[in-house]
C-alpha cells in the first residue's frame, strides 16, 4: 500500500477545493480551504486549514483538520476522515464534518452545529 500523504490539491462534489501544504514529520499540516458553498452573505474567501494525519501505518491514514472561515464567517468547521487507495489506484478521502456557527444567544446553542460527510479526490 502506498504511504499516505495529504499534500496537494483535493476537491469534493460540492466543488470545494482544499490545498494541503507540506506535511511535517509529526503529521501536522496547514493549508487553505476554498469552499464552493456557504450559508453566509459575505463573499467567500480562501480560509486557513490546520490539521494532523497519521504517518506511521502503511498508508490509508486517518486525519483531522479545522477550517477557520475567518474572512467571511464567524463559524468553524472540523473534519475527520481516512484516506483510501481506491481499486483504480486513485486516492479518496472519506470525511465527516461538524460546522459550528456562532449564535447570539445561548438559548440558540442547540441549533448551532451542523454535521455532514463528504468525499474528496485529487483535484
Ligand atoms: C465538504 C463539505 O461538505 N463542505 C464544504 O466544502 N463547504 C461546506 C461548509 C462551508 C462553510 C462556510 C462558512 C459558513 O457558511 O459559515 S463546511 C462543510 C461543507
Amino acid at each position: 500500500i502506498k504511504p499516505c500523504n495529504l499534500t496537494g490539491w483535493w476537491e469534493n462534489d460540492l466543488g470545494s477545493k482544499m490545498q494541503v501544504f507540506e506535511v511535517g514529520k509529526d503529521g501536522t499540516f496547514s493549508g487553505q480551504y476554498h469552499t464552493a458553498v456557504s450559508s453566509t452573505k459575505k463573499p467567500i474567501q480562501p480560509s486557513p486549514v490546520t490539521g494532523s494525519q497519521h504517518l506511521d501505518e502503511d498508508g490509508q491514514c486517518t486525519f483531522g483538520f479545522t477550517v477557520n472561515w475567518k474572512k467571511f464567517s464567524d463559524s468553524t468547521a472540523v473534519f475527520v476522515g481516512q484516506c483510501f487507495n481506491g481499486d483504480d489506484g486513485k486516492e479518496v478521502l472519506h470525511t465527516s464534518w461538524l460546522l459550528r456557527e456562532k449564535v447570539d444567544s445561548e438559548l440558540d446553542d442547540w441549533k448551532a452545529t451542523r454535521t455532514g460527510h463528504n468525499t474528496f479526490t485529487r483535484a
